[in-house]
């Protein structure tokens, strides 16, 4: 089984929430250190997937960080940056605006890992289709997904949709919830 290395994805506009949704704080810490810490026990090294501002903000730090490389925006940005960091590994990938998730969810991500498929993620909150956001992809991926983006294809839902991967039921749904806004925020009582 190939070395897991941890993904925080933090990168991205945050349009809709108005502010960087990697820095709110829905425990204690900024949301990418909350993360971080939840990534550790399972992985090698643990990475914030940042765009080029957030690069010049950190500039002075030494939190382990992968630059956005690629002309897309979209998470997949960040996941194919990080295979352009280390195709050799496998990436547990943790987008920032999933404020419920806990180590249940990832137990169970790292339990039902399929190493022989190229990623292993939940089916979405519908229950039909994957969730890309939270999931470990393996080396084999990496090549597939930069073809799709070569391609035009900048979803990466899509992207899992057309490949073998293994779908997991997540224990808890709502540890999937995707908090994108500040209404979506107040509701949830943050
Ligand atoms: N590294 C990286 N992460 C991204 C990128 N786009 C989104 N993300 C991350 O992926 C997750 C889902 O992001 P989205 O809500 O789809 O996009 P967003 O740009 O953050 O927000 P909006 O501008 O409101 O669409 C979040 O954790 C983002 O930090 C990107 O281009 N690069």
């Amino acid at each position: 089984m190939s070395k897991l290395n941890g993904l925080v994805l933090a990168g991205g506009r945050s349009t809709r929430m108005g502010e960087d949704k990697s820095l709110l704080r829905y425990h204690e810490k900024p949301q990418r250190e909350h993360l971080t810490e939840l990534l550790r026990p399972y992985c090698s090294v643990v990475f914030w997937s940042i765009n080029a501002v957030q690069a010049i903000d950190l500039a002075d730090s030494n939190q382990l960080r992968i630059v956005d490389t690629f002309e897309v925006n979209s998470p997949l940005n960040g996941i194919l940056s990080a295979f352009q960091y280390d195709a050799e590994a496998a990436w547990f990938v943790v987008a920032c605006d999933m404020p419920l998730l806990t180590v249940q969810s990832l137990d169970a991500l790292v339990k039902g890992r399929n190493p022989a498929k190229l990623a292993t993620v939940f089916y979405d909150s519908d229950g039909q289709l994957p969730e890309p956001l939270l999931g470990i992809y393996e080396p084999a991926i990496g090549p597939i997904l930069q073809q799709a983006v070569a391609d035009g294809l900048h979803s990466p839902r899509q992207i899992l949709q057309q490949n073998d991967i293994q779908l997991l039921t997540v224990p808890d749904v709502q540890e999937l919830i995707n908090i994108n806004d500040p209404i979506a925020r107040a509701q949830l009582g943050f």
